[in-house]
């Protein structure tokens, strides 16, 4: 192989690597620690939610930290504004480098989750995390959106609208499906982040999930980063089907 082939590759693979978030979700600590040791350096970010935070709380997130590793804290605030700005500024004093909110909780809300943030990053002097708004969650399908929830009109309608709602109350992205990524990107623009969970391997179980995508398919579609959960840490070897996922990614 010539060495600018190799370079590309080992380009392509770290950029991979940067868009690869692995859900943690297992409520022991030595479980957790287990397989990031399992995973080792090919992993860069992982994503501790409520499973693991509300077991394991702060100290998990901080030996994340400790190891190098990025933390995407998925707790999906939903409050008053006051209640989710002042969660906000105790997300970012951890260190994290991305956290969640829920965009159906209004504008008002999610501007003080960002305000707050960027405030209390830059009064410790913190990178500001990425502060996200979730749309409509992937396990949900059209039939319950309506028929549970009541809206009216589409998912992907519902989905385009929280994100440009997101954009303008000063959030850097939003988690949604990889379904509606290439709608997202067209009305929110480049910088916008779009963090995309419900990503299933071809011919992998969907679990609980209802709208999923493939990696490759999620990245063609314009995500800027994949959360895989149980395809990795369920897998009867994390490592290798890790590994397999990134390969994927870096073609
Ligand atoms: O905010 C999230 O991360 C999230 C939003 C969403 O709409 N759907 C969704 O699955 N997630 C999270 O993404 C992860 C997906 O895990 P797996 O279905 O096991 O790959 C879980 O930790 C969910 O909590």
């Amino acid at each position: 192989m010539s060495s600018n082939v190799m370079n590309e590759l080992t380009t392509k693979q770290n950029s991979a690597r940067e868009k690869l978030i692995v859900a943690l979700d297992k409520s022991e600590a030595g479980e957790v620690n287990q397989l990031v040791s399992a995973l080792g350096e090919e992993i860069i970010w992982y994503k501790v939610g409520m499973e693991l935070y509300y077991n394991e709380g702060n100290a998990m997130v901080k030996r994340l930290l400790n190891q190098g590793k990025q933390v995407f804290l998925d707790l999906k605030f939903h409050d008053i504004p006051n209640t989710v700005g002042q969660a906000a500024r105790a997300a970012t004093r951890l260190g994290v480098g991305m956290f969640n909110v829920h965009a159906g909780g209004g504008r008002e809300m999610m501007r003080q989750a960002a305000l707050c943030s960027r405030e209390e990053a830059a009064r410790l002097g913190l990178k500001p995390p990425v502060v996200l708004g979730v749309t409509v969650l992937t396990s949900m399908n059209q039939e319950a959106f309506e028929t549970d929830l009541g809206f009216t009109g589409t998912i992907e309608d519902k989905v385009v609208a929280w994100a440009v709602l997101a954009q303008e109350a000063g959030l850097d992205g939003v988690v949604a499906s990889a379904r509606e990524a290439a709608l997202i990107r067209k009305q929110c623009g480049a910088g916008f982040k779009i963090v995309t969970p419900g990503i299933r391997p071809a011919g992998s179980d969907l679990n609980d999930q209802a709208r999923v995508m493939t990696p490759e398919m999620a990245l063609d579609a314009g995500a800027d980063y994949l959360v895989v959960g149980r395809p990795i840490t369920a897998a009867p070897q994390p490592a290798d089907a890790a590994r397999s996922i990134l390969q994927t990614m870096a073609r």
